[in-house]
């Protein structure tokens, strides 16, 4: 519930960094709208977010989530989201990654028809990442985003570049740099409102948006606190109400039971739902954390013809379809492999893959990673979806049940998939406080989402205990410590990413892996080390 609207004042907003250079960013009026945004919703957002955790007290004394009581009628009723604006009607193939300068001017060029511009899980959230991605954003709207490498090269935004759609953090992240009346500011109103403040009527007046992508959601009413937010902003810059489109990610194993509550909270600026199927997987591990029955197999062998993820993936694809709504695919972790055509190729067969799976289910689009990634999708979506979406595949042939959407699959743990999630994870984290979001290894993209699968999975499989390897050695805290006492060893002496900061990321896996409760996101203890 909003609080009443107050004048505009910034006395109380303070800035706990050098903000040099970010002068245009930061200018009196946009730290007032900051504010203001933050005394009308930080209170909702931290009830919303004390709600989360009772939840999550329920599921750890043995509940499993369910399809809510109190919004059946939501669920039957017949009803529509607002109309979808020409700008997103044709979203096939969209590219996402960090708001670096380069990368942001390869995607836009990269043929995808979106490009989903990432503050979130592939974004370290240092002061310069979010505030250079602000300033990058800002020269990208106003037509004047230009780049030059240190090897001499030149970029800029060609003709047709692909559709703007920002992604701002969750609401579980604060930002350490923003206090208003001495709190911390929330990361995801930062992102929003600074986005938002500079760019929302240039975009509108292009009929371009803005646009987002909504993060972590995991119940209808933080659905409901973003369409408040974006109502109030469309209020104070003077936009007409619903000029702010969303999408929303269902990454979350609470918001998979609450498709319609959530399509129904947003329904005047909602465009469609996205099947996050990283971080879904890292939901699905942390809600069900006390539950022996459902533990997953190493993350290799969950893909998404898991049955589980099947269900989720065939029920967001109904529930959309069935409100005008887009049912947007997701991300395959595999990027290309130069210098090794075949291993290439074996890549690109996986990329294919999955996107003939979404588009034969019914999705209105994907996600790639990399801009090589777009003809390869493009060409599956073009093939199979000859016009610019499926919203007329309603998928009436599907019948979902909480069991489905629940159930575990079967599969083993290897000891190399034990080993690979203590490498991902400790290499990603190492990245990660050196300021890098999202970085390849062993082929493959890894970002927050898949990282906190790793990090999920050793807490799991070392606090039941008694589990056992496929070839039935057990599975214990020495192999753990171990396992990444050698990888930090290899990282420290490597030229990865995040190099310098091994012992760093190696003390914090290994606290949180040892620690009594799996924490709720590795980016919150992370963030507290990053500079
Ligand atoms: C679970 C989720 O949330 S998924 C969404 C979040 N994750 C993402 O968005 C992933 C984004 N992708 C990336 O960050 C990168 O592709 C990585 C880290 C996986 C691989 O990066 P690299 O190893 O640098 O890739 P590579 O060397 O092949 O890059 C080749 C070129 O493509 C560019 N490129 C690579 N990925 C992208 C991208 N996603 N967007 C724009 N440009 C890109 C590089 O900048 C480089 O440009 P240049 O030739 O002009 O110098
Ligand atoms: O954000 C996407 C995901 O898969 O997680
Ligand atoms: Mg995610």
């Amino acid at each position: 519930m909003a609080v009443p609207r107050e004048r505009l004042d910034i006395g109380a907003l303070e800035i706990h960094a050098d903000s040099s250079g970010h002068e245009g960013i930061l200018t009196p009026a946009a730290l007032g709208f900051l504010a203001q945004l933050h005394r009308r919703f930080d209170a909702t957002r931290q009830q919303l977010l004390q709600a989360r955790r009772q939840r999550q007290a329920g599921y750890d004394a043995g509940g499993l989530p369910d399809f809510r009581a109190d919004t059946a009628a939501i669920r039957t009723s017949d009803w529509q989201v607002a109309a979808i604006p020409a700008a997103l009607q044709d979203r096939r193939v969209e590219i996402t990654g960090p708001v670096e300068r380069k990368m942001i001017i390869n995607a836009l060029n990269s043929g995808a028809k979106v490009f989903m511009a990432d503050f979130e899980d592939s974004s370290s959230p240092t002061f310069a990442n979010q505030l250079d991605g602000q300033i990058n954003l800002r020269d990208a709207v106003a037509g004047t985003l230009e780049f030059q490498s240190a090897e001499g090269k030149s970029y800029r935004v060609g003709d047709n570049p692909a559709v703007l759609v920002v992604r701002p953090r969750g609401w579980h992240l604060n930002d350490k740099h923003f206090s208003v009346d001495g709190e911390p500011m929330s990361g995801a109103l930062v992102d929003f409102g600074l986005f938002v403040f500079h760019n929302a009527r240039a975009l509108h007046g292009r009929q371009r948006g803005p646009y987002f992508y909504l993060p972590k959601l995991e119940a209808m009413e933080e659905a409901s606190l973003w369409d408040e937010v974006m109502a109030a902003a469309e209020d104070d810059l003077q936009l007409p109400v619903g000029t702010m489109k969303a999408t929303v990610l269902i990454e979350t194993l609470p918001a998979a039971f609450q498709m319609d509550e959530i399509l129904h909270a947003l329904r005047g600026r909602v465009v469609g739902l996205n099947c996050g199927r990283w971080d879904y997987i890292f939901s699905y591990l942390k809600t069900l954390r006390g539950h022996r029955d459902r533990l997953l197999p190493e993350r290799a062998q969950v893909g998404m013809t898991a049955p589980f993820l099947k269900a989720y993936s065939e029920l967001l694809i109904q529930t959309c379809h069935r409100r005008g709504a887009f049912a947007m695919g997701g991300m395959a972790a595999q990027i290309p492999i130069k210098g090794d055509p075949a291993a290439n190729e074996a890549a690109m067969a996986k990329v294919r893959a999955d996107k003939l799976r979404e588009v034969q289910a019914g999705h209105d689009g994907t996600w790639v990673a990399h801009p090589a990634l777009v003809a390869v999708a493009q060409e599956i979506f073009d093939q199979y979806m000859p016009t610019p979406n499926q919203l007329s595949m309603l998928r009436q042939d599907v019948s979902v049940s909480r069991e489905q959407l629940l159930a575990a699959p079967s599969g083993t743990i290897s000891r190399a998939g034990f080993d690979n999630n203590v490498e991902v994870c400790l290499r990603y984290t190492a990245a990660w406080l050196d300021g890098l979001g999202c970085v390849p290894i062993h082929h493959l993209m890894e970002d927050a989402a898949t990282a906190e699968i790793a990090r999920a999975q050793l807490w799991q499989w070392l606090h039941h205990g008694g589990l056992e390897f496929s070839d039935h050695a057990p599975i214990d805290f020495a192999l753990f410590d171990q396992a990444l006492a050698a990888h930090t060893h290899l990282l420290r002496d490597s030229e990865h990413p995040g190099a310098a900061r091994a012992d760093a990321a190696a003390a914090l896996l290994s606290a949180l892996t040892h620690a009594d409760t799996l924490s709720d996101f590795l980016t919150l203890p992370a963030y507290d080390q990053l500079a």
